[in-house]
Protein backbone atom coordinates (compact mmCIF):
# COMPACT_ATOMS: atom_id res chain seq x y z
CA UNK A 1 0.00 0.00 0.00
CA UNK A 2 0.51 3.81 -0.71
CA UNK A 3 2.72 5.18 2.50
CA UNK A 4 1.82 8.55 3.96
CA UNK A 5 4.55 10.00 2.54
CA UNK A 6 4.53 8.97 -0.84
CA UNK A 7 0.91 9.50 -0.88
CA UNK A 8 1.63 13.31 0.10
CA UNK A 9 4.57 13.67 -2.16
CA UNK A 10 2.97 12.30 -5.33
CA UNK A 11 -0.22 13.73 -4.77
CA UNK A 12 0.54 17.96 -4.34
CA UNK A 13 1.82 18.46 -8.23
CA UNK A 14 -1.03 15.96 -9.23
CA UNK A 15 -3.53 18.43 -7.65
CA UNK A 16 -1.58 21.77 -9.75
CA UNK A 17 -1.42 19.85 -12.78
CA UNK A 18 -5.21 19.06 -12.13
CA UNK A 19 -6.13 22.65 -11.55
CA UNK A 20 -4.00 24.11 -14.67
CA UNK A 21 -6.09 21.45 -16.75
CA UNK A 22 -9.72 22.86 -15.65
CA UNK A 23 -8.39 26.43 -15.60
CA UNK A 24 -7.05 26.37 -19.48
CA UNK A 25 -10.41 24.34 -20.51
CA UNK A 26 -12.24 26.96 -18.84
CA UNK A 27 -10.04 29.79 -19.88
CA UNK A 28 -9.54 31.18 -24.11
CA UNK A 29 -8.01 33.74 -25.48
CA UNK A 30 -10.51 36.34 -26.06
CA UNK A 31 -14.01 37.60 -24.36
CA UNK A 32 -15.75 36.82 -27.63
CA UNK A 33 -14.77 33.22 -28.17
CA UNK A 34 -16.24 32.26 -24.60
CA UNK A 35 -19.14 34.22 -25.30
CA UNK A 36 -19.51 31.97 -28.46
CA UNK A 37 -18.63 28.57 -26.65
CA UNK A 38 -21.52 30.27 -23.65
CA UNK A 39 -19.09 30.77 -20.81
CA UNK A 40 -20.16 34.56 -21.20
CA UNK A 41 -23.09 36.22 -20.77
CA UNK A 42 -22.59 39.54 -22.06
CA UNK A 43 -24.59 42.86 -22.16
CA UNK A 44 -26.87 42.68 -18.81
CA UNK A 45 -28.56 45.02 -16.77
CA UNK A 46 -28.56 44.64 -13.11
CA UNK A 47 -32.56 45.42 -12.71
CA UNK A 48 -33.15 44.11 -9.39
CA UNK A 49 -31.49 43.37 -5.62
CA UNK A 50 -32.85 41.76 -2.94
CA UNK A 51 -30.90 40.43 0.15
CA UNK A 52 -31.49 36.76 0.90
CA UNK A 53 -30.26 34.38 3.80
CA UNK A 54 -27.57 35.75 6.31
CA UNK A 55 -26.84 39.35 4.21
CA UNK A 56 -26.32 37.48 0.89
CA UNK A 57 -27.01 39.63 -1.58
CA UNK A 58 -29.14 38.42 -4.83
CA UNK A 59 -28.80 40.91 -8.43
CA UNK A 60 -31.12 39.91 -10.72
CA UNK A 61 -29.71 40.13 -14.93
CA UNK A 62 -31.77 40.89 -17.50
CA UNK A 63 -30.82 41.22 -21.25
CA UNK A 64 -30.21 44.68 -21.91
CA UNK A 65 -32.04 44.06 -25.86
CA UNK A 66 -34.45 41.31 -26.32
CA UNK A 67 -36.43 39.62 -23.54
CA UNK A 68 -34.47 36.02 -23.45
CA UNK A 69 -30.64 36.13 -22.05
CA UNK A 70 -28.66 35.22 -25.23
CA UNK A 71 -26.85 31.04 -25.16
CA UNK A 72 -25.48 30.16 -22.45
CA UNK A 73 -23.99 27.29 -20.10
CA UNK A 74 -24.42 28.73 -16.91
CA UNK A 75 -26.30 26.65 -14.23
CA UNK A 76 -27.22 27.25 -10.70
CA UNK A 77 -24.52 26.91 -8.23
CA UNK A 78 -21.94 27.97 -10.56
CA UNK A 79 -19.52 30.54 -9.44
CA UNK A 80 -19.38 33.37 -11.86
CA UNK A 81 -17.56 36.70 -11.95
CA UNK A 82 -19.43 40.25 -12.56
CA UNK A 83 -17.76 42.54 -14.83
CA UNK A 84 -17.83 45.87 -17.15
CA UNK A 85 -19.83 44.58 -20.23
CA UNK A 86 -16.55 46.30 -21.93
CA UNK A 87 -13.69 44.65 -19.80
CA UNK A 88 -10.84 41.74 -21.02
CA UNK A 89 -10.90 38.76 -19.36
CA UNK A 90 -8.07 39.24 -17.34
CA UNK A 91 -9.37 42.60 -15.76
CA UNK A 92 -10.84 42.30 -12.51
CA UNK A 93 -14.19 41.58 -11.51
CA UNK A 94 -16.67 43.33 -9.62
CA UNK A 95 -17.70 41.15 -7.60
CA UNK A 96 -18.01 37.02 -7.26
CA UNK A 97 -20.98 34.92 -6.35
CA UNK A 98 -23.14 32.62 -7.44
CA UNK A 99 -26.00 31.50 -9.52
CA UNK A 100 -28.97 31.28 -7.40
CA UNK A 101 -31.74 31.32 -10.58
CA UNK A 102 -32.53 30.86 -14.05
CA UNK A 103 -35.59 31.95 -16.01
CA UNK A 104 -35.19 31.66 -20.00
CA UNK A 105 -35.40 36.06 -19.77
CA UNK A 106 -33.14 36.66 -16.13
CA UNK A 107 -30.47 35.10 -14.28
CA UNK A 108 -29.84 35.80 -10.15
CA UNK A 109 -26.93 35.91 -8.35
CA UNK A 110 -26.16 35.49 -4.84
CA UNK A 111 -22.87 37.99 -3.85
CA UNK A 112 -21.62 37.41 -0.30
CA UNK A 113 -20.38 41.77 -0.84
CA UNK A 114 -22.46 44.04 -2.52
CA UNK A 115 -20.37 45.03 -6.18
CA UNK A 116 -19.25 48.28 -5.54
CA UNK A 117 -19.51 50.44 -8.66
CA UNK A 118 -21.04 49.81 -11.80
CA UNK A 119 -24.05 48.03 -11.21
CA UNK A 120 -25.96 50.68 -13.46
CA UNK A 121 -23.96 50.14 -16.45
CA UNK A 122 -24.11 47.55 -19.31
CA UNK A 123 -22.52 44.14 -17.54
CA UNK A 124 -21.50 40.20 -18.34
CA UNK A 125 -21.31 37.16 -16.44
CA UNK A 126 -18.20 34.94 -16.68
CA UNK A 127 -18.75 31.28 -15.21
CA UNK A 128 -15.32 30.67 -13.31
CA UNK A 129 -13.27 27.95 -13.04
CA UNK A 130 -13.58 26.43 -9.08
CA UNK A 131 -10.26 27.61 -7.76
CA UNK A 132 -11.09 27.16 -4.30
CA UNK A 133 -11.38 23.10 -4.66
CA UNK A 134 -8.07 23.11 -5.58
CA UNK A 135 -6.77 25.45 -2.57
CA UNK A 136 -8.79 22.94 0.03
CA UNK A 137 -7.31 20.01 -0.94
CA UNK A 138 -4.03 21.45 -0.52
CA UNK A 139 -4.56 22.47 3.14
CA UNK A 140 -5.60 18.74 3.62
CA UNK A 141 -2.60 17.45 2.35
CA UNK A 142 -0.39 20.20 4.24
CA UNK A 143 -2.43 18.68 7.53
CA UNK A 144 -2.21 15.50 6.47
CA UNK A 145 1.79 15.18 6.29
CA UNK A 146 1.73 16.81 10.16
CA UNK A 147 -0.64 15.01 11.59
CA UNK A 148 0.56 14.03 14.67
CA UNK A 149 -2.70 15.11 16.76
CA UNK A 150 -6.40 15.41 15.60
CA UNK A 151 -9.29 13.55 15.94
CA UNK A 152 -7.80 11.26 13.29
CA UNK A 153 -4.40 10.20 14.44
CA UNK A 154 -5.30 6.40 14.59
CA UNK A 155 -7.69 6.36 11.61
CA UNK A 156 -4.77 7.79 9.09
CA UNK A 157 -2.29 4.91 10.22
CA UNK A 158 -4.85 2.40 9.07
CA UNK A 159 -5.96 4.16 6.44
CA UNK A 160 -2.27 3.98 4.97
CA UNK A 161 -1.56 0.17 5.85
CA UNK A 162 1.03 1.08 8.79
CA UNK A 163 -2.08 -0.18 11.45
CA UNK A 164 -4.63 -3.01 10.45
CA UNK A 165 -8.39 -2.61 10.29
CA UNK A 166 -9.67 -3.84 14.16
CA UNK A 167 -13.51 -3.93 14.90
CA UNK A 168 -15.34 -5.01 17.77
CA UNK A 169 -15.68 -8.93 18.06
CA UNK A 170 -19.23 -8.49 19.84
CA UNK A 171 -22.25 -8.82 17.52
CA UNK A 172 -23.95 -5.32 16.65
CA UNK A 173 -27.43 -5.87 18.28
CA UNK A 174 -29.90 -2.93 16.95
CA UNK A 175 -33.24 -2.59 16.39
CA UNK A 176 -34.01 -1.38 12.47
CA UNK A 177 -35.61 2.16 12.17
CA UNK A 178 -36.41 1.01 8.48
CA UNK A 179 -38.22 -2.03 8.93
CA UNK A 180 -37.62 -2.81 5.26
CA UNK A 181 -34.25 -3.89 5.21
CA UNK A 182 -32.92 -7.28 3.70
CA UNK A 183 -30.38 -9.27 5.09
CA UNK A 184 -27.19 -8.10 3.18
CA UNK A 185 -28.25 -4.13 4.44
CA UNK A 186 -28.57 -5.81 7.88
CA UNK A 187 -25.32 -7.40 7.47
CA UNK A 188 -23.73 -4.47 6.28
CA UNK A 189 -25.37 -1.77 8.79
CA UNK A 190 -23.85 -4.29 11.96
CA UNK A 191 -20.23 -4.59 10.28
CA UNK A 192 -20.04 -1.04 10.21
CA UNK A 193 -21.03 -0.74 14.01
CA UNK A 194 -18.95 -3.05 15.02
CA UNK A 195 -16.00 -0.80 12.70
CA UNK A 196 -13.11 1.05 15.20
CA UNK A 197 -11.88 2.68 12.18
CA UNK A 198 -13.04 1.82 8.59
CA UNK A 199 -15.99 0.08 6.97
CA UNK A 200 -16.58 0.35 3.17
CA UNK A 201 -20.15 -0.13 2.37
CA UNK A 202 -20.27 -1.33 -1.71
CA UNK A 203 -23.21 -1.11 -3.40
CA UNK A 204 -24.02 -1.67 -7.08
CA UNK A 205 -26.43 -0.06 -8.26
CA UNK A 206 -30.03 0.27 -7.02
CA UNK A 207 -29.08 -1.37 -3.91
CA UNK A 208 -29.84 0.65 -1.33
CA UNK A 209 -26.35 2.17 -0.58
CA UNK A 210 -28.38 5.22 0.80
CA UNK A 211 -30.90 3.47 2.56
CA UNK A 212 -27.54 1.72 4.05
CA UNK A 213 -26.33 5.04 4.84
CA UNK A 214 -29.39 6.15 6.74
CA UNK A 215 -29.62 3.28 8.92
CA UNK A 216 -26.47 3.32 9.59
CA UNK A 217 -26.43 7.24 10.77
CA UNK A 218 -29.56 6.81 13.04
CA UNK A 219 -28.14 4.24 14.98
CA UNK A 220 -25.13 6.01 14.92
CA UNK A 221 -26.79 8.70 16.93
CA UNK A 222 -28.65 6.34 18.29
CA UNK A 223 -25.54 5.69 20.15
CA UNK A 224 -24.75 9.07 20.57
CA UNK A 225 -22.20 9.71 18.27
CA UNK A 226 -22.05 13.52 16.23
CA UNK A 227 -21.57 12.55 12.39
CA UNK A 228 -20.43 14.12 9.73
CA UNK A 229 -21.64 13.11 6.48
CA UNK A 230 -20.34 14.45 3.05
CA UNK A 231 -20.41 13.69 -0.32
CA UNK A 232 -18.52 14.77 -3.45
CA UNK A 233 -21.65 16.86 -5.04
CA UNK A 234 -24.13 18.62 -3.82
CA UNK A 235 -26.92 16.84 -5.31
CA UNK A 236 -25.57 13.49 -3.56
CA UNK A 237 -25.42 15.26 0.02
CA UNK A 238 -28.96 17.17 -0.35
CA UNK A 239 -29.80 13.60 -1.25
CA UNK A 240 -29.04 12.14 1.97
CA UNK A 241 -30.57 15.32 3.66
CA UNK A 242 -33.59 15.08 2.28
CA UNK A 243 -34.68 11.57 3.63
CA UNK A 244 -32.75 12.07 6.67
CA UNK A 245 -35.19 14.81 7.50
CA UNK A 246 -38.07 11.90 7.17
CA UNK A 247 -36.75 10.96 10.92
CA UNK A 248 -36.35 13.26 13.98
CA UNK A 249 -32.58 13.55 14.13
CA UNK A 250 -30.40 16.89 14.54
CA UNK A 251 -29.23 17.61 11.40
CA UNK A 252 -27.78 20.69 9.63
CA UNK A 253 -26.26 21.24 5.85
CA UNK A 254 -24.23 23.52 6.08
CA UNK A 255 -23.57 25.44 2.21
CA UNK A 256 -24.34 28.21 -0.15
CA UNK A 257 -28.38 28.37 0.32
CA UNK A 258 -27.93 28.92 -3.78
CA UNK A 259 -26.23 25.79 -3.89
CA UNK A 260 -28.82 23.70 -1.75
CA UNK A 261 -31.85 21.91 -3.08
CA UNK A 262 -35.56 23.49 -2.26
CA UNK A 263 -36.58 20.89 -0.49
CA UNK A 264 -33.84 20.81 1.89
CA UNK A 265 -33.38 24.66 2.66
CA UNK A 266 -34.91 23.84 5.78
CA UNK A 267 -32.20 21.95 7.41
CA UNK A 268 -29.46 24.47 6.26
CA UNK A 269 -27.53 26.45 8.40
CA UNK A 270 -28.26 29.76 7.13
CA UNK A 271 -32.27 28.86 7.65
CA UNK A 272 -31.42 27.19 11.15
CA UNK A 273 -29.55 30.52 12.59
CA UNK A 274 -32.27 32.86 11.03
CA UNK A 275 -35.05 30.52 12.81
CA UNK A 276 -33.03 30.21 16.02
CA UNK A 277 -32.46 34.02 16.06
CA UNK A 278 -35.75 35.72 16.21
CA UNK A 279 -34.60 38.74 17.59
CA UNK A 280 -36.48 41.91 16.44
CA UNK A 281 -33.35 43.48 15.63
CA UNK A 282 -32.02 40.40 12.69
CA UNK A 283 -35.41 41.06 11.12
CA UNK A 284 -34.98 44.74 11.42
CA UNK A 285 -31.25 45.01 9.88
CA UNK A 286 -32.44 43.10 6.94
CA UNK A 287 -35.36 45.41 6.33
CA UNK A 288 -32.71 48.30 6.76
CA UNK A 289 -30.24 46.55 4.28
CA UNK A 290 -33.71 45.66 1.57
CA UNK A 291 -34.41 49.61 1.88
CA UNK A 292 -30.58 50.51 1.20
CA UNK A 293 -29.98 48.13 -1.58
CA UNK A 294 -33.05 49.77 -3.77
CA UNK A 295 -32.05 52.92 -3.00
CA UNK A 296 -28.52 52.01 -4.24
CA UNK A 297 -29.64 50.83 -7.14
CA UNK A 298 -31.65 54.49 -8.25
CA UNK A 299 -28.73 56.43 -6.56
CA UNK A 300 -26.76 58.60 -9.57
CA UNK A 301 -24.71 60.58 -7.61
CA UNK A 302 -21.46 59.13 -6.51
CA UNK A 303 -21.33 60.54 -2.72
CA UNK A 304 -24.79 59.25 -2.19
CA UNK A 305 -23.77 55.87 -3.26
CA UNK A 306 -20.71 55.83 -0.99
CA UNK A 307 -22.96 56.63 1.77
CA UNK A 308 -25.20 53.91 1.17
CA UNK A 309 -22.21 51.27 0.37
CA UNK A 310 -21.23 52.09 3.47
CA UNK A 311 -24.25 51.69 5.77
CA UNK A 312 -24.52 48.21 4.06
CA UNK A 313 -21.07 47.10 5.17
CA UNK A 314 -21.96 48.38 8.63
CA UNK A 315 -25.47 46.34 9.06
CA UNK A 316 -24.31 43.59 7.01
CA UNK A 317 -21.08 43.35 9.58
CA UNK A 318 -23.00 43.68 12.46
CA UNK A 319 -25.25 41.09 11.41
CA UNK A 320 -22.75 38.59 10.42
CA UNK A 321 -21.17 39.10 13.69
CA UNK A 322 -24.12 38.31 15.51
CA UNK A 323 -24.88 35.58 13.57
CA UNK A 324 -21.69 33.89 14.70
CA UNK A 325 -22.20 32.37 17.77
CA UNK A 326 -25.65 31.42 16.52
CA UNK A 327 -23.99 29.45 13.93
CA UNK A 328 -21.59 27.73 16.43
CA UNK A 329 -24.75 26.76 18.68
CA UNK A 330 -26.14 25.13 15.45
CA UNK A 331 -23.11 23.20 14.82
CA UNK A 332 -22.88 22.25 18.49
CA UNK A 333 -26.34 20.97 18.96
CA UNK A 334 -26.91 18.72 15.54
CA UNK A 335 -26.39 15.47 15.66
CA UNK A 336 -25.35 15.09 11.82
CA UNK A 337 -23.70 17.85 9.92
CA UNK A 338 -23.75 17.81 6.28
CA UNK A 339 -21.68 19.00 3.72
CA UNK A 340 -20.25 18.63 0.27
CA UNK A 341 -16.21 17.20 0.99
CA UNK A 342 -14.79 20.65 0.28
CA UNK A 343 -17.56 22.52 2.19
CA UNK A 344 -16.17 20.73 4.81
CA UNK A 345 -13.00 22.74 5.18
CA UNK A 346 -15.62 25.33 6.24
CA UNK A 347 -14.36 27.61 9.10
CA UNK A 348 -17.79 27.31 10.49
CA UNK A 349 -16.26 23.77 11.42
CA UNK A 350 -12.81 24.53 13.09
CA UNK A 351 -12.53 22.54 16.35
CA UNK A 352 -15.52 20.50 16.18
CA UNK A 353 -14.26 17.04 15.78
CA UNK A 354 -16.75 14.00 15.03
CA UNK A 355 -16.94 10.43 16.02
CA UNK A 356 -17.55 9.18 12.93
CA UNK A 357 -17.13 10.65 9.62
CA UNK A 358 -19.52 8.71 6.59
CA UNK A 359 -18.62 9.83 3.08
CA UNK A 360 -21.28 8.60 0.06
CA UNK A 361 -20.10 8.24 -3.97
CA UNK A 362 -16.61 7.91 -2.31
CA UNK A 363 -15.69 5.64 -5.24
CA UNK A 364 -16.54 8.83 -7.61
CA UNK A 365 -14.52 11.84 -5.21
CA UNK A 366 -10.90 12.11 -5.55
CA UNK A 367 -8.88 10.88 -2.83
CA UNK A 368 -7.38 14.09 -1.89
CA UNK A 369 -11.22 15.71 -1.34
CA UNK A 370 -12.12 12.94 0.44
CA UNK A 371 -9.13 13.51 3.23
CA UNK A 372 -10.47 16.91 3.89
CA UNK A 373 -13.40 15.27 5.91
CA UNK A 374 -11.58 12.58 6.94
CA UNK A 375 -9.32 14.51 9.19
CA UNK A 376 -12.26 15.18 10.93
CA UNK A 377 -13.35 12.08 13.00
CA UNK A 378 -11.18 8.86 13.84
CA UNK A 379 -13.82 6.33 12.67
CA UNK A 380 -14.95 6.52 8.72
CA UNK A 381 -17.52 4.78 6.50
CA UNK A 382 -16.89 5.10 2.52
CA UNK A 383 -19.92 4.10 0.73
CA UNK A 384 -19.44 3.82 -3.23
CA UNK A 385 -19.31 1.08 -5.75
CA UNK A 386 -15.41 1.00 -7.42
CA UNK A 387 -16.92 -0.57 -10.10
CA UNK A 388 -18.87 2.12 -11.87
CA UNK A 389 -17.32 5.47 -13.48
CA UNK A 390 -14.53 6.68 -11.47
CA UNK A 391 -14.18 10.78 -10.68
CA UNK A 392 -13.54 12.67 -13.98
CA UNK A 393 -9.77 13.99 -13.89
CA UNK A 394 -9.11 16.45 -16.44
CA UNK A 395 -5.54 16.15 -16.96
CA UNK A 396 -4.24 13.49 -18.68
CA UNK A 397 -1.24 13.37 -17.22
CA UNK A 398 -2.53 13.69 -13.74
CA UNK A 399 -4.88 11.18 -14.57
CA UNK A 400 -1.79 8.83 -15.43
CA UNK A 401 0.43 8.97 -12.33
CA UNK A 402 -2.72 7.92 -10.70
CA UNK A 403 -4.87 11.09 -9.21
CA UNK A 404 -7.96 9.12 -10.59
CA UNK A 405 -7.57 6.23 -8.38
CA UNK A 406 -10.04 6.52 -5.37
CA UNK A 407 -9.30 5.76 -1.72
CA UNK A 408 -12.76 3.27 -1.86
CA UNK A 409 -10.57 1.13 -4.37
CA UNK A 410 -7.41 1.58 -2.63
CA UNK A 411 -9.21 0.48 0.47
CA UNK A 412 -10.74 -2.85 -1.49
CA UNK A 413 -7.95 -3.67 -3.04
CA UNK A 414 -5.64 -3.57 0.37
CA UNK A 415 -8.32 -5.21 2.98
CA UNK A 416 -11.12 -6.51 0.83
CA UNK A 417 -14.00 -8.32 2.49
CA UNK A 418 -12.11 -7.67 6.02
CA UNK A 419 -13.79 -4.08 6.08
CA UNK A 420 -16.18 -4.77 3.15
CA UNK A 421 -19.66 -5.60 2.64
CA UNK A 422 -21.72 -5.77 -0.41
CA UNK A 423 -25.38 -5.12 -0.59
CA UNK A 424 -26.66 -7.65 -3.13
CA UNK A 425 -30.37 -7.20 -3.72
CA UNK A 426 -31.09 -4.24 -6.52
CA UNK A 427 -34.44 -2.67 -6.18
CA UNK A 428 -34.49 -0.80 -9.57
CA UNK A 429 -34.39 -2.88 -12.71
CA UNK A 430 -36.01 -5.85 -14.16
CA UNK A 431 -33.38 -8.85 -13.52
CA UNK A 432 -32.65 -9.69 -17.29
CA UNK A 433 -31.32 -5.83 -17.49
CA UNK A 434 -29.53 -7.02 -14.27
CA UNK A 435 -27.75 -9.99 -15.38
CA UNK A 436 -25.49 -8.06 -17.72
CA UNK A 437 -23.49 -5.88 -14.74
CA UNK A 438 -24.59 -8.84 -12.06
CA UNK A 439 -22.67 -11.53 -14.21
CA UNK A 440 -19.69 -8.85 -15.96
CA UNK A 441 -19.13 -6.84 -13.04
CA UNK A 442 -20.58 -8.81 -9.34
CA UNK A 443 -19.47 -12.48 -10.13
CA UNK A 444 -23.31 -12.94 -10.36
CA UNK A 445 -24.26 -11.92 -6.65
CA UNK A 446 -26.92 -9.31 -7.80
CA UNK A 447 -30.39 -10.60 -7.54
CA UNK A 448 -33.28 -8.27 -8.07
CA UNK A 449 -35.93 -7.53 -5.42
CA UNK A 450 -39.16 -9.38 -5.95
CA UNK A 451 -40.94 -6.28 -6.63
CA UNK A 452 -38.87 -5.24 -9.74
CA UNK A 453 -37.61 -8.61 -11.04
CA UNK A 454 -40.48 -8.50 -13.86
CA UNK A 455 -41.62 -4.98 -14.14
CA UNK A 456 -42.00 -3.80 -17.21
CA UNK A 457 -42.06 -0.45 -18.64
CA UNK A 458 -45.61 -1.38 -20.03
CA UNK A 459 -46.57 -1.77 -16.36
CA UNK A 460 -46.77 2.55 -16.17
CA UNK A 461 -49.84 3.33 -16.18
CA UNK A 462 -49.00 5.88 -19.16
CA UNK A 463 -47.28 3.21 -21.41
CA UNK A 464 -49.33 1.29 -24.04
CA UNK A 465 -47.98 -2.01 -24.76
CA UNK A 466 -46.60 -1.90 -28.18
CA UNK A 467 -43.61 -3.95 -29.90
CA UNK A 468 -41.15 -1.06 -28.75
CA UNK A 469 -42.81 -1.35 -25.21
CA UNK A 470 -42.42 -5.07 -24.81
CA UNK A 471 -38.90 -6.13 -25.06
CA UNK A 472 -37.32 -5.83 -21.55
CA UNK A 473 -33.96 -5.27 -23.13
CA UNK A 474 -33.21 -3.77 -26.64
CA UNK A 475 -29.40 -3.72 -27.66
CA UNK A 476 -28.44 -1.39 -30.77
CA UNK A 477 -25.36 -2.07 -32.44
CA UNK A 478 -23.70 1.19 -33.03
CA UNK A 479 -20.50 0.07 -34.69
CA UNK A 480 -19.94 2.07 -38.20
CA UNK A 481 -22.80 4.41 -37.22
CA UNK A 482 -22.07 8.09 -36.61
CA UNK A 483 -22.08 6.97 -32.86
CA UNK A 484 -19.41 4.26 -33.36
CA UNK A 485 -17.03 7.08 -31.95
CA UNK A 486 -19.53 8.47 -29.95
CA UNK A 487 -19.25 6.52 -26.21
CA UNK A 488 -20.90 8.69 -24.81
CA UNK A 489 -23.95 8.41 -26.32
CA UNK A 490 -23.66 4.69 -25.96
CA UNK A 491 -23.67 5.20 -22.27
CA UNK A 492 -26.71 7.45 -22.13
CA UNK A 493 -28.47 3.95 -23.49
CA UNK A 494 -26.80 2.21 -20.91
CA UNK A 495 -27.69 4.45 -18.35
CA UNK A 496 -31.64 5.31 -19.29
CA UNK A 497 -31.56 1.26 -19.54
CA UNK A 498 -30.52 1.09 -15.60
CA UNK A 499 -33.17 3.83 -14.59
CA UNK A 500 -36.63 2.74 -15.35
CA UNK A 501 -37.46 6.31 -14.48
CA UNK A 502 -35.69 7.24 -17.48
CA UNK A 503 -36.94 4.26 -20.68
CA UNK A 504 -39.14 6.70 -22.23
CA UNK A 505 -36.01 8.07 -23.44
CA UNK A 506 -34.56 5.28 -24.28
CA UNK A 507 -36.84 4.49 -27.19
CA UNK A 508 -36.75 7.91 -28.63
CA UNK A 509 -32.83 7.51 -28.84
CA UNK A 510 -32.83 4.31 -30.52
CA UNK A 511 -35.22 5.36 -33.53
CA UNK A 512 -32.77 8.24 -33.78
CA UNK A 513 -29.92 6.41 -33.68
CA UNK A 514 -31.58 3.65 -36.47
CA UNK A 515 -32.51 6.28 -38.53
CA UNK A 516 -28.89 7.95 -38.52
N1 LIG B 1 -34.83 -2.97 1.71
C1 LIG B 1 -35.51 -2.30 0.79
N2 LIG B 1 -36.80 -2.59 0.55
C2 LIG B 1 -37.50 -1.95 -0.40
N3 LIG B 1 -36.99 -0.97 -1.19
C3 LIG B 1 -35.71 -0.63 -0.99
C4 LIG B 1 -34.89 -1.27 -0.01
N4 LIG B 1 -33.66 -0.74 -0.06
C5 LIG B 1 -33.71 0.20 -1.03
N5 LIG B 1 -34.91 0.28 -1.59
C6 LIG B 1 -35.35 1.17 -2.67
O1 LIG B 1 -34.45 1.00 -3.76
C7 LIG B 1 -34.22 2.23 -4.43
C8 LIG B 1 -32.73 2.47 -4.45
O2 LIG B 1 -32.30 2.73 -3.12
P1 LIG B 1 -31.12 3.72 -2.80
O3 LIG B 1 -31.35 5.04 -3.45
O4 LIG B 1 -30.90 3.69 -1.34
O5 LIG B 1 -29.99 2.94 -3.56
P2 LIG B 1 -28.56 3.40 -4.04
O6 LIG B 1 -27.75 2.16 -4.09
O7 LIG B 1 -28.07 4.52 -3.18
O8 LIG B 1 -28.86 3.93 -5.49
P3 LIG B 1 -27.83 4.37 -6.61
O9 LIG B 1 -27.71 3.20 -7.49
O10 LIG B 1 -28.54 5.53 -7.25
O11 LIG B 1 -26.56 4.75 -5.92
C9 LIG B 1 -35.00 3.28 -3.66
O12 LIG B 1 -36.20 3.50 -4.32
C10 LIG B 1 -35.22 2.62 -2.29
O13 LIG B 1 -36.37 3.10 -1.66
Amino acid sequence: MVSLQEFVSSMAPLIDLEKAAEISAESATSSKSLERRGCIMSNLKCTDAQTGLMGKTLLEFQPNKGDVLPPHKFGTHDVVALKPNKADVASSALGQGVVYRLKDSSITVAFDDIPEDGLNSPLRLEKLANEVTYRRMKDALIQLSKNQTGPSVNLVPVLFGENPPMSSKDAAKFSPFNKNLDESQKDAISKALRSKDVFLLHGPPGTGKTTTIIEIILQEVKRGSKILACAASNIAVDNIVERLSQYRTKLVRLGHPARLLPQVLDSALDAQVLRADNSSLAGDIRKEMKVLNSKLLKAKDKNTKRDIRKELRTLAKEERKRQQLAVADVIKNADVVLSTLTGASSKKLYGITFDLVIIDEAAQALEMACWIALLKGPRCVLAGDHLQLPPTVQSAEAEKKGMGKTLFERLTEAYGDQITSMLTIQYRMHELIMNWSSNELYKNKIKAHSSVAEHMLYDLEEVKRSSSTEPTIILVDTTGSVFSNAWPIQSIYFFLLLIPERWQFFFPLCSLCLTL
